[in-house]
């Protein structure tokens, strides 16, 4: 096999309910993940050794410069862990294109790691008889990062524990999405630090994460208006003590008729659901004229994992 791509999609948080500290230091959650039609390509090309280039993707505003092109880029510990498995030198080129915002709470990094998990399954494993099954690389991904998992599932999914456990949503039809990319990303365990720090602060004890009955049959109908209502992210509070100007960018997208808004995961992308693909036209062009974003993109869900092209 000469080269492999794959492509893999963005995630947003259509509820992220943190319980708990735990002793390793994560949370305990009810994180229902919506892979959505943003996608990074991860081409995975047989070389002498390890070798990982990160680019923009044609027709994409993202900025790479945060993106580590060492061995400790997800994807390049990816194929090491892969190679490790399947007891073959991981000598192979990685490059990466990324249409998916840096450090902005939509798992880009995961979905990367994700991608090469199986872009070098792909290349190294037995085509009729693989050693690594779909499972193997999750478990696999689940070591990496707690929604490297979900970025090979895709589609609409419920993770428990710290987010690495899914599974799959009832969901019905396409959701509209407008997303508001922000300068500059957003630490996930400052995040998560941080939400802990306010809940202190206000004596609150974590409450166990439960889903939420409203948003699973907002899903299952396909009701875009309730799932709207639906939404919540108790990071939110958060990101917008660490990054104060996403309060404006979440009224402007409100005051645009969005029918529900959030910030996405740690942030600081805030996501915007719209009526149907028209509607989210309308949305994106009046957000982009209010200069509350660095840009502004449109996308759709669910749609599948992490995908062999
Ligand atoms: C918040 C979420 C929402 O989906 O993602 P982003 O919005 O950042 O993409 C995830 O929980 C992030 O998952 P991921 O980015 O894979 O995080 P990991 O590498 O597993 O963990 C990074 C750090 O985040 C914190 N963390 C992560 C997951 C979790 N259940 N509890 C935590 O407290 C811990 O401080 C951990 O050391
Ligand atoms: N392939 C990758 N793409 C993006 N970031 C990566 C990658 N590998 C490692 N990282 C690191 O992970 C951090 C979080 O990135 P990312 O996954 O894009 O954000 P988030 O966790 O907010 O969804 C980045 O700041 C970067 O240092």
């Amino acid at each position: 096999m000469t080269a492999v791509t794959v492509r893999v999609p963005a995630k947003v948080n259509l509820q992220l309910s943190v319980g708990p500290l735990r002793d390793d230091g994560y949370h305990d959650l009810v994180n229902v993940f919506h892979a959505v039609s943003l996608f990074d390509e991860v081409t995975a090309v047989p070389a002498d050794g390890l070798a990982l280039t990160v680019e923009t993707a044609r027709g994409s505003l993202v900025a790479v410069d945060g993106v580590p092109t060492d061995g400790g880029n997800l994807a390049a510990r990816a194929a090491v862990l892969v190679a490790d498995r399947l007891g073959v030198e991981p000598a192979v080129a990685i490059r990466i294109r990324k249409a998916i915002p840096v450090a902005g709470g939509m798992a880009g990094g995961s979905a990367d790691a994700a991608a090469a998990l199986l872009a070098c399954a792909r290349l190294w494993d037995s085509p009729d008889e693989p050693l690594l099954s779909r499972d193997d690389l999750m478990e696999l991904g689940a070591g990496l990062g707690s929604d490297v998992p979900f970025a090979l599932l895709g589609g609409t999914a419920i993770g428990i524990g710290r987010g690495e456990q899914l599974t799959p949503a009832l969901a019905r039809g396409t959701f509209h999405w407008v997303f508001a990319t922000a300068d500059g990303g957003l630490s996930t365990p400052a995040v998560y630090a941080e939400c802990d720090r306010l809940r202190d602060a206000q004596g609150e004890e974590a409450p166990w994460p439960e889903v939420s009955e409203e948003l699973m049959a907002a899903l299952a109908t396909g009701d875009a208006k309730a799932l709207g209502a639906a939404l919540s992210n108790d990071l939110q509070d958060a990101a917008l003590v660490l990054r104060p100007s996403l309060s404006r960018t979440l009224t402007a997208g409100q005051d645009a008729g969005a029918i529900g808004a959030l910030v996405s995961g740690s942030g600081p992308t805030c996501a915007f659901l719209a009526e149907n693909v028209e509607h989210a036209a309308d949305l994106a062009a009046v957000l982009a004229g209010e200069g509350v974003a660095k840009s502004v993109v449109r996308a759709s869900g669910p749609v599948p994992g992490a995908t062999v092209m």
